[in-house]
């Protein structure tokens, strides 16, 4: 049986602060029906695809942070984007910022979904590596607290069986670690879906300003190759509230080849035709992890996980709007 698909990165440009979640859904339903229109039947969406990227403000109103977070998925603003994707059988990845409330208490995750072609929701990822900082920083020209408004993603790095493949989903700062692609490659993951939102802008380390739209296409390409699986990463991009997002969504093939590119900073699509079964071409020969790998010599990657794992216990019990002794940053 053929496991050949279309697929579309769905890349939009930027989201104004005060945009209303009825004008965004429109513009992800417009992409989602010109890809469709092109034979797609999955389209990937950005990392935060509902709203502008918050984490470049200090925002001490809890109620106006809490307007950027979804508390249900599907609700009254999105449910039409689900409709349309059931009607038109075009499954979906969507990012989106999540606040839940467990126990009594609230927890904020940057988090994406995998939707089917019938419009179920298949599977949830919560972003783990979770770049910038904690506390507010003057001299920056924007902040990126992502580290203050989200918690570490506690669902690790699931793989899920949908549209007949096995699916990965992974967001933005995730893509450059390698980590990240290898623990779903070694899930089977054929296919890796991520979305970002990356300024043009190292504020640390403003020389490498210019290797933004490098190092994007590097991590993923990478990414791709040495674990033979298809990615697409989809960009938010363009000016977003004086802040330069870099483009370049593309879909890449095993071989780590980008097969297609948008061209623009704005809403655009780009599709290309994906056989599940050309991972074979790398998974069975220089990838073939239970012939070549060798995990024993990897022991250092691990090591020091408990420790950090109970320094983020303590973080997450405080209350994530309060000031917090840590001052990394990212
Ligand atoms: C401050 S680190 C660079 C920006 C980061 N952005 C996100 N959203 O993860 C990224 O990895 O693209």
């Amino acid at each position: 049986m053929s496991r050949k698909l279309i697929a579309a990165t769905a890349q939009l440009g930027p989201i104004a602060r005060d945009e209303s979640r009825a004008s965004v859904v429109a513009r992800l339903i417009a992409l989602l029906e010109q890809a469709h229109a092109r034979g797609a039947t999955l389209v990937v969406f950005p990392e935060l695809a509902l709203t502008t990227f918050f984490p470049r403000w200090y925002i001490e109103d809890e109620a106006e942070l809490d307007r950027f977070y979804e508390t249900e998925m599907p609700n009254a603003d999105t449910q039409p984007l689900f409709e349309t994707a059931k009607r038109l059988g075009v499954g979906f990845y969507l990012g989106y910022a999540e606040l839940i409330e467990e126990g009594g208490e609230k927890h904020r995750y940057n988090a994406s979904i995998i939707v089917d072609d019938s419009g179920e929701i298949v599977g949830k990822y919560r972003k783990v590596h979770l770049p910038g900082h904690f506390n507010p920083e003057d001299w920056r020209p924007f902040q990126h607290l992502e580290k203050r408004y989200f918690e570490h993603g506690n669902l690790g790095f699931p793989v899920y069986e949908a549209m007949g493949g096995k699916m990965g989903m992974c967001l933005c700062n995730d893509r450059r670690w390698p980590e990240t692609f290898r623990v779903l490659g070694l899930r089977g993951a054929e296919l890796v879906m991520l979305g970002y939102n990356t300024p043009s802008h190292y504020p640390q380390a403003p020389e490498h300003d210019h290797l933004q739209d490098f190092h994007n296409h590097l991590s993923m390409q990478a990414g791709a190759y040495a674990n033979g699986c298809w990615v697409i990463g989809t960009a938010k991009a363009g000016r977003e509230e004086d802040c330069d997002l870099i483009g370049g969504s593309c879909i890449i093939a095993p071989t780590g080849e980008i097969i297609a590119l948008t061209q623009g900073v704005g809403d655009e699509i780009a599709t290309a035709e994906i056989d599940l079964d050309r991972c074979k071409e790398l998974r069975e020969n220089v990838f073939n992890f239970a012939l070549h790998r060798e995990p024993g010599d990897y022991t250092p990657i691990c090591d020091g996980a408990e420790a950090r794992d109970s320094t983020r216990a303590k973080v997450t019990a405080e209350s994530l709007l309060t000031a917090h002794p840590s001052t990394a940053n990212a």
